[in-house]
């Protein structure tokens, strides 16, 4: 035998034994179970394209009796994961400051000003100060109301842009009607205008969204490593290039916005102005007495995060909510007859619908629930970080500081302990006042259902998402009947995700709207 075979034979021995002595450590300890892993890329092997997916399936392999939790080592993150109602309600009830940070990445750093902005800042003064400008300034119930005019407006420019494409008798790819109406409302709130910033948007965006797709270099390897990585494959180059694009783009609304307020009165106007005017408003007013310096690049960080937690999370539910309503004729039919009963009909000269009459359609609440619950938009939320060492579900387990958190929402809205027919659309669940689900809320107290998140790391955008969401389906729905193109049927519907942070449907939803007889 060859000294090299004999040493390749040593090590892989070694290598082994250093393996199952830390695999037999770690079941003796507290930590939560994890399933068995290789040296170096720990679990990593086990992730496929869908995370969410993957995780399921660790889950339902390897959780049985786990009380919903597993660790996992992903690549040099240690990482737990959440696969339950149960285990979320115990994390965020008795734990959430404890979880209330989220992971260093590198990349991510870079492409927010430095953590500057709020999804991405790391537990502290400047996350809390950030996060209470876009709660109490930004995205409050007073100043959503304000944005009802632009909301009926894109509303009326989507029903436009849908019966133009009915008249031609032509199909439409719905990822490009419903972006086009999200990025509109979202650039007017943020920017006052739509027009060529949205189009400069849209690029913007797309771009930003497919870096940000899936397990970063900089979530799996060292510092060093994942600097070295990006740099041999060019993708720092772009993720700098990149931010230069942004931060252009940023520069100029911000000076234009600037230049304005000098020139005119503040546009207090029936908005009360745009999140930029608000933003340099309270550079004015408030930094200092909050002890808050508001800079260019804090302004920069904070609209920018805006514009893109809102966009493609929104336009991503919408495109879920048409794929479940057209592939269950029965939810179609039912929820067209409460936008007849509650809006009236539909009529070539009224397209807009009153947002008061949106409260009174409780099927439509339904509706949005259940495409919440089978597809959460960010299906494992946002990563979170522990501060502090945790022992939870009651001491059973105890949970090392600087863990990773994935909350997998995907397989929460499936927990057979809380979903009778989890796999079934049935948005009637949500209206059985006899069934425990009858109940539930999608706003951060029920844990089954979090699609916004929950505790202190929520999403503030809550009040602003529903609105535009329900308004669009109520309108595409009101006048027009959708049809799948060329003979398919609903069940040949396609239900996987896109890769990516928010996951779409991979197969883009195609259909051909027939605009519907006047009432
Ligand atoms: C359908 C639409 C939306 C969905 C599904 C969604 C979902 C989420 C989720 C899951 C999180 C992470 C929560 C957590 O870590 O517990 C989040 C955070 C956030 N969202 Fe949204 N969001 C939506 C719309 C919006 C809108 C319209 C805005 C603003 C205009 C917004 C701004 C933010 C911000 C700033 C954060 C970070 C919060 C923090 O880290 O403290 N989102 N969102």
């Amino acid at each position: 035998m060859s000294a090299f075979v004999l040493a390749v034979a040593g090590a892989a021995l070694f290598l082994g034994f250093l393996y199952v002595v830390k695999n037999r450590r770690s079941s003796s300890s507290k930590l939560p179970p994890s399933p068995p892993r290789l040296p170096l890329v720990g679990h990593l092997h086990l992730i496929g394209r869908l995370p969410h997916r993957s995780l399921h399936e660790l889950h339902l392999r390897y959780g049985g009796g786990s009380g919903g939790l597993l660790l996992l080592q992903l690549g040099r993150r240690r990482t737990l994961v959440a696969s339950t109602a149960a285990a979320a309600a115990d994390l965020f009830r008795n734990h959430d400051l404890a979880f209330s940070s989220r992971p260093h990445n590198a990349a991510a750093h870079k492409q927010t000003y430095g953590s500057r902005n709020i999804s991405f800042s790391p537990y502290g003064d400047h996350w809390r100060r950030a996060k209470k400008i876009a709660v109490v300034h930004l995205l409050s119930q007073r100043r959503v109301e304000a944005f009802a005019a632009v909301r009926r407006a894109e509303a009326a420019a989507l029903v436009a842009r849908a019966r133009r494409a009915a008249e031609a008798g032509e199909a439409v790819v719905l990822k490009e009607l419903l972006y086009g109406y999200t990025n509109a409302v979202v650039t007017r709130a943020a920017a006052g205008t739509a027009g060529t910033t949205a189009e400069r948007l849209t690029q913007l965006l797309a771009e930003t969204a497919t870096m940000l797709a899936g397990f970063q270099a900089d979530d799996v390897l060292p510092d060093a490593a994942a600097r070295a990585f990006r740099r041999a494959t060019g993708l720092e180059k772009k993720i700098d290039d990149m931010n230069a694009e942004w931060d252009r783009f940023l520069s100029e609304i911000v000076a234009e916005h600037e230049h304005r307020e000098k020139k005119t009165t503040p546009p207090g106007g029936e908005a009360g102005g745009d999140f930029l005017d608000v933003l340099l408003q309270l550079r004015e007013d408030e930094g200092g007495r909050e002890g808050f310096e508001l800079t260019d690049d804090g302004i920069k960080a904070i609209a920018k995060d805006m514009i893109a937690a809102a966009t493609e999370t929104t336009a991503v539910t919408l495109e879920w909510a048409m794929t479940e309503v057209v592939g269950n004729p029965r939810v179609m039919a039912k929820l067209q007859e409460e936008i007849a009963r509650v809006a009236g009909g539909s009529t070539t000269t009224t397209t807009t619908i009153a947002e008061a009459d949106l409260s009174r359609m409780v099927y439509l609440r339904a509706v949005v629930k259940e495409v919440f619950r089978l597809h959460p938009t960010l299906p494992l939320l946002l990563p979170r970080e522990s501060m502090a060492a945790a022992a939870v579900q009651g001491g059973r387990y105890e949970v090392p500081a600087r863990t990773a958190l994935l909350v997998n929402a995907w397989a929460i809205g499936r927990d057979p302990a809380v979903w009778d027919a989890p796999e079934e659309f049935r948005p009637e669940r949500f209206l059985d006042a006899a069934a425990a689900s009858g109940a539930v809320d999608l706003r951060g107290t029920d844990y089954q259902l979090l699609p916004f998140g929950t505790g202190r790391r929520i999403c503030p955008g809550i009040n602003f998402a529903l609105p535009v969401l329900e308004l669009a389906v109520v309108s595409l729905l009101r006048h027009f009947d959708w049809e799948l193109p060329g003979g398919m049927r609903p069940e040949d519907l396609d239900r996987v995700e896109a890769p990516g942070l928010s996951t779409p449907p991979r197969v883009p939803l195609v259909l051909v709207p027939k605009s519907k007889a006047i009432a």
